[in-house]
């Protein structure tokens, strides 16, 4: 059977992220290295500027034939022809996009809370965001600090993919992928290095040891 998740290393991207380069060289540099999904995550943007953005990294993404999510705007996401769309609990929920957005290829919601996982809006997503795993300054705004432990516990509960977000780094990445992870999510590992190919890479290689 083909695997509906096949992606280990996904890149959450905003241009305000990237440190030392433009944000389309990172994310050419870091699938280079390793990256297979890429979400665009601009939350100060206006609707034209992030869809230019949108259209200005699917066109590298399409090259590697990498997919790219859009975050929370189901209207880009849509315009763009991206693969997909990530929300959370204050967006709009994964039931409604499904009825606006009937041939999405890939749904991701994140997981706040325990009971969430027991809702329609879960059963509805291609998978889900563990959110966050360890408390991370790149998004302040988070709730439960799910740590190694919460990885397991969810794990235990759900079948489906599981993507670690929260300060995911080489030195916990194997750690989170043993716990149950199928998936890291970086944002500053990878746009805040001087080597987003290199960073990448190092990232990538120490899933595959598991
Ligand atoms: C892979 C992944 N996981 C979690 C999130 C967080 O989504 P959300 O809770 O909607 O918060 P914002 O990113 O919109 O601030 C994510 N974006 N990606
Ligand atoms: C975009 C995002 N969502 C999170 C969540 O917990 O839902 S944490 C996060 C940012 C992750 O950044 P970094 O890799 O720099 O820690
Ligand atoms: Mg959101």
């Amino acid at each position: 059977m083909i695997n509906p998740f096949p992606y280990k290393l996904y890149l959450v991207i905003t241009e305000e992220a990237c440190l030392h380069d433009h944000f389309l060289k990172v994310a050419e540099q870091a699938v280079k290295g390793g990256v297979d999904l890429v979400q665009l995550r601009e939350k100060e943007t206006s609707t034209t500027a992030f869809q230019q953005k949108a259209f200005q990294l699917k066109e590298i993404l399409d090259r590697y034939n990498v997919p790219l999510i859009i975050n929370d705007n189901l209207e880009v996401a849509k315009k763009v022809e991206a693969f997909g769309v990530h929300v959370g609990r204050s967006d709009l929920p994964p039931t409604q996009i499904l009825q606006k957005w009937k041939n999405i290829n890939c749904l991701g919601y994140s997981i706040e809370y325990e009971n969430q996982l027991y809702t329609k809006e879960t059963e509805a997503a291609d998978y889900l965001g563990i959110s966050p795993v360890f408390k991370t300054p790149t998004k302040t705004d988070t709730i439960t600090e799910w740590g190694l432990s919460g990885v397991r516990h969810i794990r235990s509960i759900t079948q489906k993919p599981l993507v670690a977000i929260g300060l995911m780094k080489v030195e916990n990445a194997q750690k989170v992928i043993k716990a149950g992870a199928n998936c890291l999510a970086v944002v500053s590992a990878i746009c805040a290095s001087k080597n987003p190919a290199k960073a990448a890479e190092q990232l990538r290689n120490e899933i595959e040891k598991v």
